[in-house]
């Protein structure tokens, strides 16, 4: 299958994400929360353009049930994922106003903008391509931290691992798998070797998203005047 392809080409990538302080950190709940509220605002950013490519998804769908697909993906992220979001804003003292107002890091806007600009110029297979490592690596990751056991004091961090290890989850992931595969079958290998790039570029823009959250970097390393 393709998408066996795609895991083979980005699995050194996908592994250094468990091993990534960030994810272990929330994890094991020692995560600052500092780091984690720079995260969630940089991520609420990432998701309204990320809605953005599902849109694009749905415009570019040649059958309804694609089609139904995207717009699902849609109005689930509005909703569902983005009001995970929201209620951690809420009990961490963040008001919707600078959840939505938050200045971007280098990190976020190399990320949608790529996702944005690829997705815009490709084909429903290309747009299932940017949006299939984010939603199948997350799942990965909730479904890891969901077998620790979680201690005391380590709640906190709970419903984010609830939400990316949900059954409901496991269903998004299986079904963008399930349609990669099906859009990618008969193409050319050409158009299959950009459908990976697209998968290990977006792979490891991930990594860099977790590298950004844990040492809060806008645009250069801590120190620089560009961060202030
Ligand atoms: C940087 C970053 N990467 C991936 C996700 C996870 N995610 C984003 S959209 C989506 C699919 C349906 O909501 C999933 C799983 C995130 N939140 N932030």
């Amino acid at each position: 299958m393709f998408t066996d392809r795609l895991y083979r080409s980005a699995q050194p990538i996908w592994e250094s994400y468990l091993h990534h302080p960030f994810v272990k950190g929330i994890g094991d709940g020692s995560l600052e929360l500092d780091k984690f509220k720079f995260f969630m605002r940089q991520d609420y950013l990432y998701l309204i353009d990320y809605c953005r490519v599902f849109a694009l998804g749905a415009v570019k769908a040649k059958r309804l049930d694609t089609m139904t697909m995207f717009s699902e993906l849609l109005h689930s992220t509005l909703s569902e994922e983005m009001n995970l979001h929201r209620n951690y804003a809420e009990k961490i003292g963040i008001s919707r106003e600078e959840l939505e107002n938050t200045e971007p890091s280098a990190t976020l806007l190399a990320y949608t903008s790529y996702m944005l600009s690829k997705a815009n110029q490709g084909s429903e297979a290309e747009v299932t391509a940017c949006v299939l490592a984010c939603t199948w690596s997350y799942h990965v990751i909730g479904t890891e931290l969901n077998k620790l056991e979680r201690n005391e004091g380590h709640e906190f961090y709970g419903d984010w691992i609830d939400m990316y290890a949900s059954d409901e989850f496991a269903e998004l992931a299986a079904s963008l798998k399930e349609l990669m595969n099906d859009l990618a079958d008969d193409l050319p290998e050409r158009e299959k070797a950009h459908l990976e790039d697209i998968f290990v570029h977006t792979s490891k823009l991930e990594y860099m998203f977790w590298e950004m959250a844990y040492n809060k970097t806008m645009w250069v390393d801590k120190d620089s005047f560009l961060n202030h």
